[in-house]
């Protein structure tokens, strides 16, 4: 369970008192999330979730996401919805935390996904970059190439402890990334985090997505290789070619990739299971005391590193030309 900050009854009656939101009927911590700390708020008038944000959030770049998530809404996207307090102000601040309350999201996340599904998500991921055209707010990402060496400098001395081998494996994949990593790419708004945990269904179909703070400026495509990293992979380690095929057919059908990105794909894909390799491995080695948090494996990613590796071509992802 992500809470990392508690809430106390007074802290939270005062907050709710800000807005015009009703009166609380229950209030709890929710049993997902590594990032921030939410909580499930019922109230007389509706359902919301409170966010605290934590470690890896600046509060500097709060205004990005919450205009963010407002734009896409305003275009289409089904995104929670920052809900404005008394004053007007999206941003609120409990426990000693930047929060916001956001309109909560009926639908369910699917933890076994089966082809339709990676198709949908390729078209809600399609939509997704085409409505974020126009948004005229920028955020570098920070976790990109030029942020892995910084990260694993946190980890390194320790990362043997974790897996043998692992510190070498990563130094090796670091400089190839480093060395090859493409430019000029496509650019526009991503969402950069879009696992299975952070899409919500009704039936087959995509019917919300939650979780922008890692939303950022950066190559369309590499959006799409985070989900095929996320997505298309089987517990046994092995990619699953049918998924792949279906979320990039899904996305083509909306939005084609040119020659440039298809041509990346395959080291878009290495850098992106580095970069969530890098980040649990960091979050492995450091759980805060008392913080209610289940880390994520590192090594489910050192795995999927193992066959990007050996990948040359987009269609081993599953790219029909
Ligand atoms: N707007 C929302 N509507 C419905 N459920 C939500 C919403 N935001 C978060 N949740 C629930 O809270 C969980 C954790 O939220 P998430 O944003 O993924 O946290 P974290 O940033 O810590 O990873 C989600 O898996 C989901 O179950
Ligand atoms: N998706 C990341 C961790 C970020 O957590 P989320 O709950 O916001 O998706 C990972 O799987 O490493």
């Amino acid at each position: 369970m992500a809470v990392y900050t508690d809430v106390s009854d007074e802290e939270l009656e005062g907050l709710v008192a800000t807005y015009d939101i009703g009166d609380v009927l229950s209030f709890k911590g929710i049993a997902e999330g590594v990032e921030n700390t939410n909580y499930f708020l019922r109230t007389s008038e509706s359902s919301f979730i409170l966010t605290l944000y934590e470690k890896r959030v600046n509060e500097k770049e709060l205004p990005f996401f919450l205009n963010l998530m407002e734009y896409l809404s305003d275009r289409g996207i089904n995104c929670p919805q920052p809900v404005s307090n008394k004053s007007g102000e999206k941003l609120s601040h409990v426990a000693g935390r930047p929060a916001t309350i956001v309109t909560f999201l009926e639908g369910l996340s699917i933890r076994k996904p089966q082809a339709k599904h990676c198709e949908s998500l390729g078209k809600a991921l399609a939509q997704l970059h085409l409505a974020g055209q126009g948004f005229d707010m920028h955020r570098e990402n920070n976790l990109s190439v030029s942020g892995w060496a910084p990260l694993f400098e946190k980890a390194k001395d320790r990362a043997n402890s974790v897996a043998s081998g692992l510190r070498e494996r990563t130094e090796s994949d670091l400089l190839y990334l480093q060395a090859n990593w493409p430019k000029d790419l496509p650019q526009g708004i991503i969402h950069a985090d879009l696992f299975t945990d952070n899409v919500f269904f009704i039936g087959d179909d995509v019917s919300g997505l939650i979780d922008f703070y890692f939303a950022c400026t950066d190559a369309l495509v590499y959006d799409l290789a985070i989900c095929l990293n996320a997505w298309c992979f089987e517990s046994d380690g092995s990619f699953n070619l049918t998924k792949g095929q279906s979320m990039i057919a899904g996305y083509q059908s909306l939005r084609p990739l040119n020659k440039e990105e298809i041509d990346a794909l395959p080291i878009l894909c290495r850098g992106a299971a580095l970069r969530f390799m890098l980040t649990r491995l960091v979050d492995w080695l450091n759980v805060p005391p008392g913080a209610l948090v289940k880390p994520k494996d590192p090594l489910e990613y050192d795995r999927k590193l193992g066959f990007h590796r050996h990948v040359t071509d987009a269609s081993e992802y599953g790219l029909v030309r």
